[in-house]
């Protein structure tokens, strides 16, 4: 039995849909267009095109959008002076700071900044407190969007053992919080991590979040399990040119899995959606509104 494939692009487009609704209500209704900010610092390619891709996404939800291209010699107290500045803007209700920034500015102290309630990525230290309190927090994008289609896919995850490989603060430990929360027995898994084929073959759910191209092969994966592959891994094509790939070796795991998320086309375009979802929520709270149906944890 071949896995079946989580579509993450196409459910993605229905939570832009989602999304889109919304932002059209608290348009009419209330007069208020949610607002995204997005700074990037320095030239980095992919976070270029991610950059480009979120600003097109927001537009296209109805939202209001605006772009912060910063100098890469920028200096941390200039970066700080715009935080403040967003924190303040009225007509902002998301900021998002694109990680990596370059060495010579402290990402955690940039983080901190962040006014929590416009956190949309969800990385302030009080989000991440609260989401660990299990309190109404801001939620990282990309765990975010991987519990949704884990919860499209599956139903309750309630009582199913859930791996995560990767103890990162951005995707592999809000993951597992989230996991967590919805009542699966969890494992972080990591590079010291003994027997790790071993502690993957117990998962119902396996969360690949490494940043190793098709690490992850079949003899690891208990039969039905489903497959939620974070990695986005350029490698370059025998002939010549690059591909994206995840931390799964897709066309093998997909012969052993239940289901499984493909890179491109899977937990990517959701982490986007996701944003979009987590201004409007900051949005809605923002104006003492109910929380938006369909678009939190
Ligand atoms: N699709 C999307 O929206 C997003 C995709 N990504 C992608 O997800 C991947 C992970 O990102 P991120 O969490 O930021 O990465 P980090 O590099 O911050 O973390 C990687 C984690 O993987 C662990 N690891 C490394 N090597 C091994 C190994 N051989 N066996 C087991 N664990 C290992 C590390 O362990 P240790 O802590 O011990 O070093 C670490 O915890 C990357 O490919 C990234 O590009 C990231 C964000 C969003
Ligand atoms: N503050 C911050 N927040 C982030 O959420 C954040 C970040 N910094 N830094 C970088 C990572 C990475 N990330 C991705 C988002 C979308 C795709 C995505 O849409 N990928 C497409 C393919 C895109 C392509 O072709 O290059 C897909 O998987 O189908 C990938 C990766 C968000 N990140
Ligand atoms: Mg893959």
């Amino acid at each position: 039995m071949a896995a079946t494939v989580i579509d993450g692009k196409a459910f993605a487009a229905k939570v832009r849909e989602r999304v889109k609704a919304h932002v059209t209500r608290l348009v009419e209704e209330h007069g208020v267009m949610p607002g995204l900010a997005v700074v990037l610092v320095g030239e980095n390619p992919a976070s270029e095109v991610y950059v480009r891709s979120k600003g097109k996404a927001t537009r296209e939800a109805g939202m209001k959008s605006v772009e912060h291209k910063l100098d890469a010699a920028t200096s941390e107290a200039d970066l700080l002076a715009l935080i403040g500045e967003l924190n303040r803007d009225e007509t902002i209700h998301g900021i998002l700071v694109q990680l990596p920034v370059p060495d010579h500015i402290d990402a955690d102290k940039v983080l901190a900044a962040i006014d929590p309630a416009k956190d949309v990525d969800g990385f302030h230290i009080s989000n991440v407190g609260l989401l660990g309190t299990g309190q109404k927090a801001m939620v990282p994008c990309t765990p975010l969007g991987c519990l949704m289609m884990l919860r499209e896919e599956l139903g309750s995850l309630s009582g199913m053992e859930a791996v995560v490989i990767g103890r990162s603060n951005i995707v592999g430990k809000p993951m597992a919080q989230l996991l967590l929360k919805d009542s699966c027995t969890v494992t972080i898994a990591h590079s010291r991590t003994r027997d790790l084929p071993g502690v993957v073959r117990r998962a119902d759910i396996v969360v690949a979040a490494v940043g190793r191209p098709n690490m992850v092969t079949s003899e690891w994966i208990k039969p039905g399990a489903t497959v939620i592959d974070v990695g986005i891994n350029r490698i370059e094509k025998p002939e010549g040119g690059t591909r994206l790939v995840g931390d799964v070796d897709y066309e093998d795991v997909a012969k052993v899995a239940g289901a499984i998320t493909p890179v491109p086309g899977g937990v990517g375009p959701m982490t986007i959606a996701c944003l979009l979802a987590n201004t409007v929520t900051a949005c809605c709270r923002k104006l003492g509104l109910a929380e938006p149906e369909g678009l939190t944890a």
